[in-house]
């Protein structure tokens, strides 16, 4: 049986008198997509910051890898092996892509990380690695032909995927995606398909929140359901097509 990467265990999140997050619990295995969908509102978003650490769980535990992080800020849960994109691509218009894809395995590096990004120091087996990893993380996610470009030319499809190319250069155990579709056109979806695909292939554990509801049908292994900030379903894509609380609450007939 594939390792348990992450275990949510009772989350809660309160904003104020707002509970946007009511008594969470799901987990995922290495090589597993797991989707979180639902409703406007329904507390998504909230699950993703809490899990990254941009905001703190009111009470709950989360575990990544068997180590209680909940308590952990942003970036040692990335060192950790948790990384996210975010639903709008932020990156260094002046970066090339390479350059981009190079800041985000800083938290993989002993070495000053600015002195990694433009290559200034010596070339140390660490770099080395580093510098491989960079160039298959780029085939992976196709943008080795426009490696050298600046960031601030290339198209917004290929800034979201320049984002999941970041997150990977982490090294990540854990990726989560946040609305990784958003903007995408039809082939780029696809090409978005197959990426998430080959991160699994790779034993990497997904969680993608996504409203377009094709994609996270065809990628995931398992979806969690909310609805007003609490679970309401759990299991595989057809099981969820066709449970009726999902129906009523988020996806209609149509599915
Ligand atoms: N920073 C915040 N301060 C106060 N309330 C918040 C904050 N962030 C989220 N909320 C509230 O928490 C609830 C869950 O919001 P959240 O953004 O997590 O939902 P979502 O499922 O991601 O929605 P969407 O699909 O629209 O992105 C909502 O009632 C929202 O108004």
């Amino acid at each position: 049986m594939a390792e348990t990467i992450l275990e949510v265990r009772n989350l809660h999140k309160s904003f104020g008198g707002v509970q946007a997050i009511r008594d969470l619990s799901f987990s995922v295995s290495a090589g597993e997509v797991m989707g979180l969908i639902g409703p406007n509102g329904s507390g998504k978003s909230t699950t993703v910051n809490s899990l990254a650490g941009l905001f703190s769980a009111t009470s709950g535990q989360i575990v990544l890898g068997g180590e209680e992080i909940q308590h952990l800020p942003e970036y040692p849960r990335v060192a950790k092996g948790l990384t996210r994109t975010f639903q709008t691509a932020s990156v260094f218009p002046e970066f090339t892509v390479r350059e981009q894809v190079r800041l985000g395995s800083n938290t993989t590096l002993k070495s000053n990380p600015l002195a990694s990004v433009f290559r200034l120091g010596g070339s140390s087996d660490e770099e080395k690695r580093v510098e491989a990893r960079i160039e298959d993380i780029l085939h992976l996610t196709d943008l080795h032909r426009i490696a050298d470009k600046k960031v601030s030319t290339i198209s917004s499809g290929e800034q979201r995927f320049l984002m999941i190319a970041t997150a990977l250069a982490a090294d990540p155990k854990l990726i989560l995606l946040d609305e990784p579709a958003a903007g995408l056109i039809s082939h780029e979806r696809k090409t978005l398909s197959e990426l998430i695909k080959l991160i699994r292939s790779r034993g990497i554990a997904v969680l993608v929140i996504e409203h377009h509801m094709a994609l996270i049908m065809e990628v995931c292994d398992r979806i969690v359901v909310l609805n007003f900030g609490s679970k309401i379903a759990e299991g595989t894509p057809t099981e969820i097509r066709s449970n009726k609380a999902v129906i009523d609450a988020y996806l209609g007939e149509a599915a």
